[in-house]
């Protein structure tokens, strides 16, 4: 439990923060949505976060591309022969779910290597797509009866301290080591060179943090 709460919640942050720096268009989307919600005069609030459009979708399109568990399988035996699509699946296999793979389908995702957090801004009388497990195109918690119990927890952290993080600097590439996507698979998929950036404040701070 202090695992799956606590790396997983880092990793993503990690993600985040390394996509914002490679896209500095976006950065300046999130930065204008963050001055028009909460401004400049105060911190972020939680319940700030329910009010903003573009950076839930930053977030969802860094889960698709980046997602902290990419292999759901922990718990999935097959508990009697069965057939699956056609294929044979025999009792006492247990089954691996690639969701990594399911979410760079092109079938089901246009352009997937882009990052474009725009594919989940949806437009007036559209359902908002939902991360948490009902739509298996993008599960990264994980669907049905083992899915992740600390999922709006974890979600409801990370958009709270990225908002944070991104209202009070400006993330820039550092010089010496540029951003590098490159993966590998621990207890959860992280950023092979761990980031590394510059930031610029971008409000007074005070010790209060106000
Ligand atoms: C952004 C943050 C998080 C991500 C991406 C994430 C992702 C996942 C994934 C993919 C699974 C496996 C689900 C499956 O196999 O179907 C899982 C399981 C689990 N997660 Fe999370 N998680 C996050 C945050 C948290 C938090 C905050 C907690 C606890 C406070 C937590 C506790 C657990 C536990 C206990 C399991 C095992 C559930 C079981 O096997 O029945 N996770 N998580």
């Amino acid at each position: 439990m202090v695992f799956r709460g606590t790396d997983t919640v880092a990793v993503l942050i990690e993600w985040i923060l390394a996509r914002i720096v490679l896209h500095p268009e976006v950065q300046s989307r999130v930065h204008d949505e963050l001055d028009n919600v909460v401004g400049r005069s105060r911190a972020v609030d939680e319940s700030d976060v329910a009010k903003m459009i573009y950076l839930p979708a930053v977030i969802k399109e860094v889960l698709r591309l980046h997602p902290p568990g990419p292999l759901l399988s922990w718990a999935r035996l097959a508990i009697t022969d069965t057939t699956i699509d056609g294929y044979h699946v025999p009792k006492g296999t247990t089954a691996m779910v690639n969701m990594w793979a399911i979410t760079r389908d092109p079938q089901e995702w246009p352009n997937p290597f882009e990052f474009m957090p725009d594919r989940f801004v949806t437009g007036e009388g559209e359902g908002e797509f939902s991360v948490l497990g009902s739509d298996l195109r993008l599960a990264p918690f994980g669907s049905g009866r083992r899915t992740c119990p600390g999922k709006n927890l974890g979600l409801t952290t990370v958009s709270f301290w990225v908002a944070t993080l991104l209202h009070d600097f400006e993330w820039l590439p550092s010089d010496q080591n540029p951003v590098d996507l490159s993966e590998v698979l621990r207890l959860s998929c992280e950023m092979a060179n761990p980031l590394s950036v510059n930031v610029r404040p971008r409000r007074k701070l005070s010790l209060s943090h106000q």
